[in-house]
């Protein structure tokens, strides 16, 4: 029986929330920085394991969570369903435990949802002390389905965290379509940038008739580089002609512009890989336009 688990991270500004997403589906969606507040929406991971798909919500950083909570989490968990069945409560092993956090635990509270401290940055703990103290801090203010020490940055935790969140899954058909990864800010990007450099570059000769499709988008195991393969997909063969251009250089061109506005955007070298794809009539076709992110709603 196939089984689904939406769950919030919340947890306050730059304690590693974006990374623990990205960790958990091992893929660049979210923008990470060492600036807090970096997470400007809601970013949706998805992520299918065996019977059961995850939907990760990652949420800006909370500054006053305690009026903003209870719609915030209905709305992140999306309009076909009214709440989520679980809250990963990110926090640092070092420090106090702030108001914020606390404002936040109340919230957490009033919905009655369960949730899991996961104690990040692991990475950096010198000795036990500092991280047991938060944690006895943490348990005498709420009562917490599990408490996990994670890093987001090595991926120590990260079993046992999804081990710890698998009670509270509910039986039901997948959300999304099995392969699906984010409802994405991130890969829209670099959609975007690719087509306003196909626009530019072609203006008129190309209408608008080209869509483009990320397929993959992943960052290396060092972290030194990411992956990004795209299709551009366009409605003749005549159109898929110009855009490649004499032997390739149009292509080429777009591409290498598209990269380096990448690169800027998400802070990281690119290895931009672009296809192109002939697809007749591809604006009227409903499958088709759902395929390359199209909804109704938008
Ligand atoms: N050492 C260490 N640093 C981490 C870890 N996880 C995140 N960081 C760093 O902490 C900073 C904040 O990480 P983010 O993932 O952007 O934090 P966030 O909670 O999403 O921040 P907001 O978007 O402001 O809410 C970045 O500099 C990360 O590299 C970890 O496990 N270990």
């Amino acid at each position: 029986m196939p089984k689904n688990l939406f769950v919030s991270i919340v947890g306050r500004p730059n304690v590693g929330k974006s990374s623990l997403l990205n960790r958990l589906l091992g893929e660049k969606i979210a923008i990470v920085s060492d600036k807090p507040q970096t997470t400007r929406n809601r970013i949706t991971g998805v992520l299918t394991e065996g019977e059961t798909q995850y939907v990760l919500i990652d949420t800006p950083g909370l500054h006053k969570p305690k009026s903003k909570l209870g719609k915030f989490m209905v709305k992140q968990a999306g309009d076909s369903v009214s709440d989520v069945d679980a809250v990963i409560l990110v926090t640092e092993w070092e420090g106090p435990v702030t108001g914020a956090e606390r404002e936040l635990l109340e919230g957490i509270e009033r919905c009655g949802v369960p949730a899991v401290l996961a104690v990040n940055k692991i990475d950096t703990l010198a000795e036990k002390t500092g991280m047991l103290q938060k944690i006895s801090a943490f348990a005498a203010l709420f009562e917490f389905a599990a408490v996990v020490p994670i890093s987001a940055r090595t991926g120590e935790g990260m079993d046992e965290l999804f081990h710890e969140l698998d009670p509270f899954c509910t039986e039901g058909e997948h959300f999304f379509p099995d392969d699906t990864l984010t409802d994405q800010p991130e890969r829209a990007v670099v959609a975007e940038i690719l087509r306003e450099k196909l626009l530019r570059n072609l203006r008129d000769e190309i209408p608008h008739g080209t869509a483009v499709l990320i397929e993959r988008m992943r960052e290396r195991e060092d972290g030194k580089m990411i992956d990004i393969d795209a299709t551009i997909v366009c409605e003749r063969e005549s159109h898929k002609g110009i855009i490649i251009g004499k032997r390739g250089a149009m292509l080429k061109k777009i591409a290498t512009e598209a990269r380096l506005d990448i690169e800027r955007f998400l802070d990281i070298p690119c290895n931009l890989q672009c296809w192109v794809k002939v697809r007749e009539g591809w604006r009227d076709s409903d499958t088709q336009l759902k395929n390359f992110g199209f909804r109704e709603d938008s």
